[in-house]
């Protein structure tokens, strides 16, 4: 697969590092000279992250809280997360700019598809952050969305696991890793790399997902490079 433009979905989880909740500095470096590196190459690069390190509405949920009010924190965590992002993506050199789902001036600009598109063609990585906007969504539904809008030529999952198994890797020994699987493959099988409402999107509207473990140094160079690493469901 070549890459022109690709739609990098980092998880909030990953952001933690070694720490149990927040931010971890390192981890957050690391990700900013990877994406830095590989827009150097030339790659267009838009990004979405998690929050799950910060909160996440579902958990709310079971300590009372409304869920559209949970989910609501939850999106806001993405935007603390793509804050610190941009800084440090800002820190190691690289040009970047900030979109949200929902108004939130001057902490960043309103998204629009063509803003978006304008900053990458203009060599600035676009975060995406907010999520989708809207409640009972997950960030892998936003990515599969921002990929598509923006027309990616994939969405680059970037994970703690080195892709998609027969079984969840980390609770059972035996699962073994597929290099390729079909979209109808994940359904019959009932894999749960990704929330159905993303993998039903990228399906209908043909974005290949490549699931990689973006947790160690230089793999999202690898792969842009067309290295064998990670899964690719299409
Ligand atoms: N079939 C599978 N192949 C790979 N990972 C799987 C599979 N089923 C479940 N997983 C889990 O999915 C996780 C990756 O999804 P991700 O969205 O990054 O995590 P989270 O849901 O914690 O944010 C992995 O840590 C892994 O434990
Ligand atoms: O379109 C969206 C995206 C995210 N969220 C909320 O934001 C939280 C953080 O996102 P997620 O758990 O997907 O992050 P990750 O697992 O990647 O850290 C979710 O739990 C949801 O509560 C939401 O409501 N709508």
């Amino acid at each position: 697969m070549e890459y022109n433009r690709i739609l990098l979905k980092l998880s909030g989880e990953s952001l933690m590092g070694d720490k149990q909740y927040g931010i971890d500095e390192v981890r957050l470096n690391q990700y900013a000279e990877q994406i830095h590196e590989v827009a150097q190459m030339g790659i267009q690069i838009a990004i979405v992250i998690g929050g799950g390190n910060i909160f996440r509405g579902l958990s709310g949920t079971s300590k009372g809280f409304d869920r559209v009010k949970g989910d609501q924190m939850g999106m806001l965590a993405t935007v603390i997360n793509s804050i610190a992002l941009s800084s440090a993506l800002t820190n190691v050199g690289q040009r970047n700019r900030l979109y949200t789902a929902i108004r939130m001036e001057p902490v960043g600009e309103l998204y629009s598809k063509w803003k978006a598109i304008e900053s990458m063609e203009k060599g600035e990585v676009a975060i995406i952050s907010g999520g989708t906007g809207n409640p009972f969504f997950t960030t892998d539904t936003a990515s599969a969305l921002r990929g598509i809008e923006i027309e990616a030529d994939a969405m680059l999952k970037g994970t703690r696991v080195d892709g998609v198994y027969t079984a969840d890797p980390e609770k059972d020994p035996n699962a073994t890793k597929f290099q390729t699987i079909s979209f109808d493959e994940v359904y019959k099988r009932g894999l749960k790399v990704m929330d159905l409402t993303a993998t039903t999107m990228c399906k209908e509207n043909n974005l290949p997902i490549v699931v990689f473990n973006m947790d160690i140094y230089g793999n999202l160079k690898r792969l842009m490079q067309g290295e064998n690493i990670g899964t690719v469901v299409k």
